[in-house]
């Protein structure tokens, strides 16, 4: 077996062959992180990423053992900044020109019971992307999906006692403008408060009671959720641009009713 430096460098040569690629790079890692948290501290998750590069038609293949050893060096936290400065030193490390890392991860808010004060977690799905073109520069892209319960206006109007309502998932993604910053848990209660009702991992009944007729208080349908969000969004000048979507999974059929609002500024 030869010592390292004897081996040839394929991926290395440079010829002519023919294409740019857009992303090339590394799919589906998983990986022990940290992930800021609004609070100022730092929660542990497992994330999956996505890490690529562009190759220019000049060179064979990119350094594939190059992007973990990027994830491997990485300390601290990861917010919008900190993957500002990780996707910008994987693009130096790769010699490339444009560089784009995404991550997706479970993320827990804490919350608050509204009666009793039980304080318990609630598991939300987040992701993070961030690229960076030499041309463009920086893109931070944020995605939160939060459970939260909808009950339908329509129902409740035409019944003469109960209103049938379902758990809808809420997405949000925001383009965040340059130097802007957004802590996850502002997205979760963004979606929240367009809601019937939010979510809580742990509710004793004074609380259950409390949640079922604030629910009742303040139907909505899918369409109200999407259009509630996109206000808020609209009016926060961090945001450049978004899609909201909600899945409502009806408790009446078996399917889901469903709307998106796509937006750029
Ligand atoms: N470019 C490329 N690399 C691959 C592919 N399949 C496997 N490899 C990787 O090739 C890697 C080794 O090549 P390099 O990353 O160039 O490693 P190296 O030459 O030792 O390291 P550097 O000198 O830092 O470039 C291993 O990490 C394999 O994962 C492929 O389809 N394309």
């Amino acid at each position: 077996m030869g010592a390292p430096e004897t081996l040839p460098d394929v991926q290395g040569m440079l010829a002519d062959f023919g294409f740019t690629i857009d992303q090339v790079g590394v799919k589906s890692v998983k990986f022990p992180l940290q992930v800021a948290s609004a609070d100022g501290g730092a929660q542990a998750t497992v994330a999956t990423l996505d890490m690529y590069v562009a190759l220019p038609p000049t060179q064979k293949g990119t350094h594939m053992s190059r992007f973990l050893e990027q994830l491997h060096a990485h300390q601290g936290p990861l917010d919008g900044r900190a993957l500002h400065g990780f996707v910008r030193d994987m693009a130096q490390r790769l010699n490339a020109e444009s560089a784009e890392v995404s991550l997706r991860f479970p993320y827990f808010v804490r919350k608050t019971a509204p009666v009793s004060g039980a304080v318990s977690l609630l598991d939300v799905e987040a992701a993070m992307r961030g690229e960076w073109r030499a041309d463009r520069g920086w893109t931070l892209t944020l995605t939160v999906t939060t459970p939260v319960t909808s009950l339908c206006p329509c129902s409740k109007e035409i019944s003469r006692y109960g209103a049938h309502n379902q758990r809808s998932a809420i997405t949000l993604s925001v383009e965040l403008a340059a130097d802007a910053d957004m802590s996850l848990e502002h997205l979760v209660r963004v979606a929240e408060h367009s809601a019937s009702c939010e979510l809580f991992g742990l509710l004793k009944r004074p609380d259950e009671k409390w949640v079922t007729e604030r629910a009742y208080d303040n139907p909505k349908f899918v369409e109200d959720l999407v259009r509630d969000i996109a206000r808020a969004l609209v009016a926060d000048p961090r945001v450049q641009a978004f899609v909201v979507e909600s899945e409502n999974f009806e408790s009446i059929h078996n399917h889901s009713a469903f709307a998106r609002i796509r937006h750029r500024r």
